[in-house]
């Protein structure tokens, strides 16, 4: 199967005041195509970061990183990705058609095909009836279907999504979910951290488990719960069982 992130030694640094924390500590994983992989960890432990690097947003101290086979730094890799972040950011006095439009552009989709594009989209996003609303006066699950579809305007292979989820009621949750589980039918690889463990356990084939900067466990959601309640239990386990071993 081929590997679409490879992450090798990762470690990174910040420096507060005259403190160093170190974020990622020789964090090393790979996610195959065509998985969906939950990305989960406490707070603080280091996914945003991680995610970071791979955008090629943070340069790594130490470690490489590669998606699709290229570089995480490189322009190029970044050209085949879709990415969601924790907040995202959109122009607000624009419409959800206008702002659709000018990230088509960015990405050189051809002007001829673009108008299909954005309707396509703003209709798997549940957004047509919007469209030609200001971004300003969107609710926050509207504004993360919008952020949804702007990862989405280059049809990209890999989807990394930073708590996609985060702060949506369970009506918005289960748009979100449901969008993600459309991808993975048409073979999408989606990588994406969440602290909505019951989505994890229900969406994804694998997990990653990340504390303290630290990769702590991976494998088949299936495989690690084994007869345990569910995937709430085995974290909170691993976490323990983590800790004790400090
Ligand atoms: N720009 C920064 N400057 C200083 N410290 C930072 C910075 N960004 C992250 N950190 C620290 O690095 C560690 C990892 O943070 P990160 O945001 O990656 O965690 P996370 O797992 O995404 O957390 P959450 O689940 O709360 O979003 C934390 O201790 C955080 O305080």
């Amino acid at each position: 199967m081929k590997t679409v992130i490879e992450a090798n030694g990762l470690c990174a640094t910040f420096q507060h005041k005259k403190q160093v924390h170190k974020a990622l500590d020789e964090v090393s994983f790979t996610v195959e195509a065509g998985k969906t992989v939950g990305f989960i960890g406490p707070n603080g432990a280091g996914k945003t970061t991680a995610l970071h690097v791979l955008l090629g947003f943070l340069s790594p101290d130490s470690g490489t990183a590669q998606l699709l086979g290229k570089d995480a730094s490189s322009a190029e890799s970044r050209s085949q990705i879709g990415y969601l972040s924790e907040h995202p950011e959109c122009y607000k006095y624009m419409t959800a058609r206008e702002y659709l439009e000018m990230t088509a552009k960015l990405f050189d989709i051809p002007k001829s095909e673009r108008k299909e594009r954005v309707d396509h989209l703003l209709n798997e996003v549940e957004l047509i009836a919007h469209a030609n609303k200001r971004i300003a006066t969107y609710s926050r699950g509207m504004l993360q279907r919008i952020g949804l579809a702007q990862a989405l305007i280059n049809d990209p292979d890999l989807l990394i999504l930073d708590e996609p989820t985060n702060g949506l009621d369970p009506l918005g949750r289960m748009k979100i979910r449901k969008l993600i589980e459309q991808l993975k039918a048409r073979g999408k690889t989606i990588f994406f951290s969440s602290h909505e463990l019951s989505e994890i356990e229900t969406v994804c084939d694998e997990i990653i488990m990340i504390a303290n900067g630290r990769i702590i466990r991976q494998g088949p959601v299936a495989e690690l719960v084994g007869d345990k309640p569910n995937l709430e239990h085995y974290f909170l386990e691993a976490l323990q069982q983590d800790a004790g071993q400090d």
